[in-house]
């Protein structure tokens, strides 16, 4: 089961809003899809969703055109969050379920295991309006998948909530990745992304600028972080050979340099400085790539 997406372009008049964006998506695979404001994102998801037609292009799922009618196949957090607030829990769940054909009692019964999940079993009788807008999105996130979809498409599934609770979605939308779910999602923390994703693509005006394997991207970024903390004055390395960037710390200073070679002339022009407590070369990481990439088009 994969979702392909062969030079998919969408064009809104004159805006090219996605263009020639192919990207591949297996099973057991969380994809994570970057971009800033305007990228193209929500754009994507929707034609993935079959809400927007593609001006150009291929989507298929496991090697066919996706068949909307059975719309069982795809599950949806869409950014802007739509519930009915009036409704009680059980009752919105299940007649969400039952639009993709799930019977009632394994509807109540899915949502039951989930809310018991997400340690709120007692919302089940509650009308939406009086949840906070965190659990709303726990309930979202709940009709999202209440149909056990094999394709979930999430978009910002953790905006708006508690550190607690990111990490309670954060495990259950692992968990279905390990079920065999493939799961798209688009994230501004980059730090989400990074510790739930395998592949990338950062789309910059609808164009992918960075796309394949997170640790290949890190590893071909060349650029490295090097942290130093210590008992010694570390600002003269702000203008040092192969520094790109200084930043001081309370117990020292983190720096971006050129290539790892640096930290061996830095490590040795620190000699007889003074007390060294940690001298470590670091990847760069996924908000480096992105400040570079889509930085560099805002400028
Ligand atoms: N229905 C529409 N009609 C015309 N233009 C649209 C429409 N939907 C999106 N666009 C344009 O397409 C481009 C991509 O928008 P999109 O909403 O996909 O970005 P995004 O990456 O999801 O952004 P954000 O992170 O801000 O949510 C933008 O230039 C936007 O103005």
């Amino acid at each position: 089961m994969t979702l392909v997406l062969n030079n998919v372009t969408k064009r809104f008049g004159k805006n090219t809003a996605v263009h020639n964006l192919s990207i591949e998506i297996p099973e057991n695979e969380m994809f994570g899809f970057l971009g800033g404001n305007g990228a193209g994102k929500t754009t994507t998801f929707r034609m993935i969703l079959g809400l927007l037609d593609h001006t150009s292009g291929e989507i298929t799922w496991n090697g066919e055109e996706i068949d909307y009618g059975k719309s069982s196949v795809i599950g949806y957090l869409p950014e802007e969050r739509g519930l009915y607030p009036k409704l009680k829990v059980r009752d919105q769940i299940v007649y969400l379920a039952r639009l993709r054909g799930m019977g009632k009692n394994d509807a109540v019964q899915e949502l039951e295991k989930w809310l018991e999940r997400f340690r709120v079993p007692e919302y089940i009788d509650q009308k939406v309006e009086e949840l906070s807008k965190g659990n709303q999105q726990k309930i979202q996130f709940i009709s999202s998948v209440i149909h056990r979809p094999k394709l979930l498409i999430l978009d910002e599934p953790f905006s708006g909530l508690d550190p607690i609770n990111v990490e309670m979605l954060k495990d259950a939308v692992a968990d279905l990745k390990n079920q065999g779910t493939s799961i798209v999602f688009s994230s501004h923390r980059m730090e989400h992304v990074e510790e739930l994703c395998e592949h990338v693509c950062i789309l910059q005006k609808g164009t992918p600028v960075v796309q394949g394997a997170l640790r290949e991207i890190k590893r071909s970024f060349g650029k490295k972080n090097l942290v130093i903390h210590g008992d010694l004055s570390l600002d003269f390395l702000e203008n040092y050979d192969g520094v790109i960037r200084y930043k001081a710390l309370s117990e020292g200073c983190q720096l971006q340099i050129v290539d790892e070679n640096v930290s061996q002339d830095i490590f040795n022009a620190l000699q007889g400085r003074g007390f060294i407590r940690k001298f470590e070369l670091e990847e760069p990481s996924l908000n480096d790539i992105f400040i570079e990439k889509v930085g560099a088009a805002y400028e």
